[in-house]
């Protein structure tokens, strides 16, 4: 595979605790949309040319098996990796959240996931609490190392402690700075739950040109998708951007070497405007 970083040292990726004793890397590589030989060369090269250590999969991105055969490839061993993926609507329920998870690693060819979360709530199914039920059994059968959500509310978090006595270790939601979910951010931390942001670069659509965030690049000599993940770590929040491009990949991963002011926080904060799309957990299902 070609590597044009020989001469560039990769990040090292801090890490944050989570409440079942374990530690997730406080960034990661969001894999959606990576698929084939192209796909695994670029996860191959996030792990060991830019420091990557946390890897987000899901069923429904079709490519476990592309994860799989790059952490196959990579010269770092796989201990020292975070997986994680993601159960589908279509497998809600505590028989079907454990034949998802099996399918899932035999996909992947490991014998544990790192994380592994209920990708969507879709309450209209009435079947969360249930897949919950299955990835605490899946906890103790050794299966995954930790357990979490995404795109939970408040009230679907409390519900899930209130019927089963265990709190997400991850609640993975919508954050960026148009989004910035500082109530819900605030409320993870109140029970304890580690906040993934999903797209957190806003998939690239214009919050680069924003005068807060350009004003902080330029002050920091960093590039403005640098300045927004940094705000990601500011704001307490583990960003899973998605790059299959080396040179971005290497850059979107290198934020731990400067930091934001309360008042670069607090401007871009201050773009917040709602959701990139309509993706309300309420009312927007995926099966
Ligand atoms: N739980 C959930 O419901 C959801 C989870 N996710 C997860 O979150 C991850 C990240 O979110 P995603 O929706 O992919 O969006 P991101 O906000 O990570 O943006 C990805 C896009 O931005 C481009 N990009 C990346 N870095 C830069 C840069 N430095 N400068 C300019 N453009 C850049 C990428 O292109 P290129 O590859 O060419 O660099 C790609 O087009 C997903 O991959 C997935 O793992 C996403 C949505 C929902
Ligand atoms: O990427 C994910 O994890 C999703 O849930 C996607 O379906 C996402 O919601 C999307 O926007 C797909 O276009």
């Amino acid at each position: 595979m070609a590597n044009s970083f020989d001469d560039t040292t990769p990040a090292i990726m801090p890490t944050l605790d989570l409440n079942d004793g374990r530690a997730i890397p406080q960034l990661g590589l969001g894999i959606y949309a990576m698929k084939g030989e192209e796909g695994v060369d670029a996860i191959v090269n996030a792990v060991d040319n830019a420091g990557y250590r946390l890897l987000d999969t899901a069923v429904n991105y079709e490519n476990e098996r592309e994860v799989g055969e790059a952490i196959a490839n990579t010269v770092t061993p796989r201990e020292d990796l975070f997986v994680t993926s993601k159960i589908p609507g279509r497998h809600h329920g505590f028989d079907e959240a454990i034949a998802s998870t099996e399918e899932s690693l035999a996909r992947l060819g490991l014998d544990y996931l790192d994380l592994h979360l209920i990708h969507w709530p879709n309450p209209s199914v009435g079947k969360y609490v249930d897949t919950w039920r299955g990835l605490i059994e899946l906890r103790e059968r050794g299966l995954v190392k930790s357990i979490g959500v995404s795109n939970f509310t408040e009230d679907m978090l409390t519900e899930l402690f209130d019927e089963t006595g265990v709190t997400p270790a991850v609640n993975q939601v919508e954050l960026h700075p148009y989004f910035p979910q500082a109530d819900l951010i605030a409320f993870h931390r109140s029970i304890g739950v580690q906040t993934e942001s999903w797209s957190p670069l806003y998939r690239d659509q214009g919050l680069f040109d924003e005068t807060p965030i350009a004003e902080a690049a330029a002050a920091h000599d960093v590039t403005p998708a640098q300045v927004v993940l940094r705000w990601h770590i500011e704001v307490g929040s583990i960003p899973i951007p998605k790059s299959a491009n080396p040179e971005r990949q290497r850059l979107n991963a290198a934020v731990f070497d400067f930091a934001l002011t309360p008042a670069e926080v607090a401007a871009i904060s201050g773009l917040e405007r709602g959701r990139m799309k309509d993706r309300d957990p309420l009312t927007h299902e995926e099966m």
